[in-house]
């Protein structure tokens, strides 16, 4: 059976001080109020991976992730970190993908397979973000746009690793806009996605990958997109740097 995940991603936000606080705050309230089986991750920026693994202890319910990692596992890689680094930290995911990454920093669908690659080999769990730009769904290529992320890069894995990662879907334009896939819309690309690992492996590995949602995704509107059958949790930028919003789309998995 496929978890339920909701994962917060910090992004460059937080200074040691602000991040340990605000996790401290997390694990209390995670330890509390979720009930159910959903997983809760938090990436932090690195620099904070190491104290909040510290913080959150070995019987955690949270778990820690970084947001990226090199694909090299050692090296003269200047401001780069290894998986191997971040699992010494305690760390259990490691982002990848994500659009920032492919926008800002280059990242294509080539370099996210060595990615996943090493990520998998240091024995974390990739969340693997893919998504379409405003310009790719307006111009109805949104299909394609999937899909070719999916045939570039995961479907180079074999099922057994594949069957380790977490994916994540996060239409560009709804990412830090205020502007959400509706629950159909995201209903929609996830059935896609599904049915893409369903073609590419088999129907039964395809029901067990978690697919997170991830764009605007907020206390509100979370308990209607995660009611959807293909949608598997949420991948929270802007909500999970708030303890109370964070926690309360955690939350909704108690009652699902
Ligand atoms: O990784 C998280 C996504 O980029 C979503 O960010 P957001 O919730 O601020 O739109």
């Amino acid at each position: 059976m496929r978890k339920k995940i909701v994962a917060g991603n910090w992004k460059m936000n937080l200074d040691h001080t602000a991040a340990q606080s605000l996790f401290s705050e997390i694990v209390n309230m995670v330890n509390d109020e979720v009930l159910g089986q959903q997983e809760v991750v938090v990436c932090p920026p690195s620099v904070h991976l190491y104290t909040l693994a510290q913080l959150a202890g070995k019987d955690a319910k949270v778990a820690i992730g970084a947001q990226n990692c090199h694909q090299a596992a050692s090296g003269a890689f200047t401001g780069e970190i290894s998986a191997s680094m971040v699992k010494s930290t305690g760390a259990s995911h490691v982002i990848l993908g994500h659009s920032e990454r492919r926008q800002y920093f280059g990242e294509t669908d080539e370099l996210l397979v060595l990615k996943v690659n090493t990520v998998l080999e240091a024995g974390l769990t990739p969340i693997f973000c893919i998504g379409e730009t405003l310009e790719e769904r307006n111009s109805g290529n949104h299909f394609d746009v999937i899909s070719g992320q999916l045939k570039n890069g995961l479907f180079h894995l074999p099922a057994g690793s594949f069957g380790k990662v977490v994916l994540a879907y996060e239409p560009v334009w709804a990412i830090g806009t205020g502007l959400t896939a509706s629950p159909e819309q995201a209903q929609e690309i996830h059935a896609f996605i599904r049915q893409q690992l369903a073609d590419q492996y088999d129907a039964t590995f395809a029901g067990c990958v978690s697919i997170l949602y991830g764009g605007s995704c907020n206390a509100k509107n979370a308990p209607e997109l995660f009611a959807q059958p293909d949608i598997d949790g949420g991948l929270i930028g802007g909500a999970s740097l708030k303890s109370r919003d964070f926690t309360d789309i955690a939350k909704v998995f108690n009652h699902q």
